[in-house]
C-alpha cells in the first residue's frame, strides 16, 4: 500500500527526495479510513502533552507511531481509549464521529478500537479457551459452562488467527510470539474481518526474543491483509521499516509528519524523531586486554545457570547474548547478590564474594540496572530528583548538612544531558513517560562512577537520541576503568558497543565472539545456525 505524504511545512525538514518519492499516485479510491483523529489537545498541569495532533489510519494498513520519549504517543492512545479525556479533539473511527473530550473505554470498544499492551496478560496455566473467553464470557448451557461448545468456538478463533494449537492446551505451551497472537486474537475475536477493527499495539515485540520477532511481524501483516487497521507504537526503527505502510511522527506533543513506509530509511526516521540527524554514533569499547580483572566468575551454578565462566577486565564492555530462558538475567542478578549460587565462585576486585547482598554490592561499587524497571528500579511516589540520587544520597552530605543545591544542580544536569522530558526535577516519577523513567534510572547509576556496571536491557523503551547518549556514557564509564556487562536482546546494540559478546545457551556460555561483530552473526550463533570457534 502506498500513500501520499502529508507534509507540514512548519515541521523541520525531512529529506525532500524521500517525500516526493512517497507521493506516488495511489489507488486512493480503494482506501477506507479506519481512524481519523484531529486537533487532539491534552494538558497535565503545566505539561502540554498533546498540542493539537492528528493521526489517520486506513483499513488494511499497518501504521507506526514514532517519536522521542515523552512526545505524547501514549497520551494520544489513552485519549482514544477513553483512559484520559482530551481537552479538545475529535476522531472518526470506522465512520463514527467521536468527541474525544468525552471518550470512555466503553465508547472506544463500541467504536471497534482494541488495545494490546506490552505485557499481553496471557495466563500460562490456563487453557487457550480460558484465555480467549475469560474477559468476554463463556458459552453456558443450563447455567453451567459448556466446555465442549467453548472449545469448539475457541478452535474457530485459533484457526482464524492462524494459531496452531489445541483449545485445551495450556497457554504456557505456546511459543512467545504465538502467545502474543493469542492476546491479539482475544482482542479482535468479536470483530468482523470484513469491517475490521482498529488494533493498537504498544511495543508489541518488546517481550519477544530477537529470533522470533519476525514471526509476530508476519502475523501482524496478515491481520492487516484481512482488513484490520493496525497502529504500532514503537521505538524499534528496524521493525518500523519491516512492517509499516506509513509512519506518523510526533515531537514534543506536536504532529510532525506522516510518510510512506516503503521509502523510509533509518536516517530519515531518526530525523523525524529528533528533528536533526544523529551526529555521532557511539563506538565499540574493546578495553585493554591486560587490564585488571574486575569480575571473575567460575563454574557458577544456580537457577537456570549450569556452570558459567566469565572474566571481565576493567575498561571492557562485555555483552551477553542468549534466548529467553537462557539464564542471562539470572547471571546478572546472581553477580549482584539478588540470589545465591548453588555452587561456583564470584570474585570481584580480587575478593571472593560469599553470601553477598545487593546493598553491599552497591556499597562496593557495583551498579545494576534491571530489566523490569517498574517493579525493581523505580521508587514510586517519589520525585525525579529522589529517584536520581537514590542509593547515593550520602554523597550530598557534608559536615552533617545536605548540600541540596549541588544535588539539584546535578539532577538538572542529568535531565539536560539525557533529554529527560519532565516538568521539573521535583515532578513525581510516575508522571514521566516510560522511556523517560528508564533514562532517570540509568542516570542514577552512571552518576555513581561504578567499578562494575551490570545492565539488563538498558535501552528498552528508550528513544533513539537517548539511546545514543546512554551508549556514549557506557563507553565513558569503561574509559574510566569501569567493567561493564550488558544483557541485550538487541544484537545490533551488542555489536555496536561491546568489545566481545558471550553467547549463553541453556545456562552455559557456549562461545565468545569478538569484534568485528555483526548483529546477524550474533543472532545466528545464538540460535545455533552458525558456529564460531571459541
Ligand atoms: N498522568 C500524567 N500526569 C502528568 N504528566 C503526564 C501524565 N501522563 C503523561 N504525562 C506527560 O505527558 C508527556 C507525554 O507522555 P507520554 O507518556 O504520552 O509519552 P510517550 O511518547 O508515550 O513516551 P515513551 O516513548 O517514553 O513511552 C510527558 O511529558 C509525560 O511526562
Amino acid at each position: 500500500m502506498s500513500h501520499p505524504a502529508e507534509h507540514d511545512p512548519a515541521a523541520p525538514a525531512v529529506d525532500d527526495s524521500l517525500l516526493s518519492a512517497s507521493e506516488v499516485p495511489t489507488a486512493a479510491s480503494t482506501r477506507r479510513s479506519a481512524l481519523d483523529a484531529q486537533g487532539v489537545v491534552k494538558t497535565f498541569g503545566a505539561t502540554k502533552a498533546l498540542k493539537g495532533v492528528k493521526l489517520q489510519i486506513d483499513a488494511g494498513e499497518v501504521h507506526a507511531l514514532i517519536g522521542g520519549n515523552g512526545c505524547g504517543k501514549s497520551t494520544l492512545i489513552k485519549c482514544l481509549a477513553g483512559v484520559h479525556q482530551a481537552d479538545s479533539g475529535t476522531a472518526v473511527i470506522r465512520g463514527q464521529e467521536i468527541d474525544l473530550t468525552a471518550q470512555t473505554p466503553e465508547g472506544a470498544r463500541a467504536a471497534g478500537l482494541r488495545f494490546v499492551h506490552q505485557d499481553p496478560g496471557i495466563f500460562p496455566t490456563m487453557s487457550l479457551t480460558e484465555n480467549l473467553f475469560l474477559g468476554t464470557g463463556f458459552i453456558r448451557s443450563a447455567g453451567r459452562i459448556d466446555w465442549k461448545a467453548n472449545h469448539r468456538k475457541a478452535q474457530q478463533v485459533l484457526d482464524r488467527f492462524d494459531i496452531k494449537g489445541d483449545p485445551k492446551q495450556l497457554a504456557a505451551t505456546l511459543s512467545v510470539p504465538q502467545r502474543a497472537m493469542l492476546a491479539i486474537a482475544r482482542a479482535l475475536q468479536d470483530l468482523d474481518d470484513q469491517e475490521g477493527g482498529v488494533l493498537v499495539l504498544d511495543e508489541p515485540t518488546a517481550a519477544l526474543p530477537a529470533t522470533e520477532v519476525h514471526l509476530l511481524l508476519e502475523s501482524i501483516r496478515r491481520l492487516a491483509a484481512q482488513g484490520h487497521a493496525i497502529l504500532i507504537v514503537t521505538h524499534r526503527l528496524d521493525e518500523v521499516k519491516q512492517v509499516a505502510d506509513r509512519v506518523t511522527a510526533f515531537r514534543d506533543g506536536e504532529y510532525i509528519n506522516t510518510i510512506s513506509g516503503e521509502n523510509l530509511t533509518e536516517g530519515a526516521l531518526v530525523e523525524l524523531i529528533l528533528g536533526r540527524r544523529l551526529e555521532s554514533a557511539a563506538s565499540v569499547t574493546e578495553g585493554p586486554s591486560d587490564g585488571e580483572i574486575t569480575l571473575d566468575v567460575k563454574n557458577l551454578v544456580g537457577g537456570p545457570l549450569q556452570g558459567i565462566d566469565l572474566t571481565v577486565r576493567a575498561g571492557e564492555v562485555v555483552g551477553i547474548a542468549g534466548l529467553l530462558g537462557s539464564g542471562r538475567t539470572e547471571l546478572l542478578q546472581m553477580i549482584y547478590g539478588l540470589f545465591p549460587p548453588t555452587s561456583g565462585t564470584i570474585t570481584y576486585q580480587g575478593k571472593q564474594l560469599a553470601g553477598h547482598k545487593p546493598a553491599e554490592s552497591t556499597r562496593t561499587g557495583m551498579a545494576f540496572v534491571p530489566e523490569d524497571r517498574g517493579a525493581e528500579a523505580v521508587f514510586p511516589a517519589s520525585s525525579v530528583l529522589e529517584n536520581m540520587v537514590a542509593g547515593h544520597e550520602h554523597k550530598y552530605f557534608k559536615g552533617g548538612w545536605l548540600r541540596d543545591r549541588k544535588e539539584r544542580a546535578d539532577a538538572r544536569d542529568d535531565v539536560k544531558r539525557f533529554g529527560i522530558r519532565t516538568a521539573s526535577t521535583s515532578a513525581y516519577i510516575e508522571s514521566l513517560s516510560g522511556g523517560n523513567q528508564q533514562k532517570v534510572i540509568v542516570a542514577r547509576w552512571l552518576r555513581q562512577n561504578p567499578k562494575l556496571l551490570l545492565l539488563d536491557e538498558p535501552t528498552q523503551g528508550v528513544d533513539v537520541g537517548a539511546r545514543d547518549e546512554i551508549y556514549k556514557l557506557i563507553a565513558l564509564a569503561a574509559d574510566q576503568g569501569c567493567a561493564v556487562v550488558v544483557v541485550s536482546s538487541e544484537f545490533e546494540e551488542l555489536a555496536r558497543i561491546c568489545g566481545r559478546v558471550a553467547v549463553l545457551s541453556k545456562g552455559r556460555i557456549v562461545t565468545e565472539m569478538r569484534q568485528p561483530l555483526e548483529a546477524h552473526e550474533i543472532l545466528e550463533v545464538t540460535i545455533g545456525t552458525k558456529e564460531v570457534a571459541a
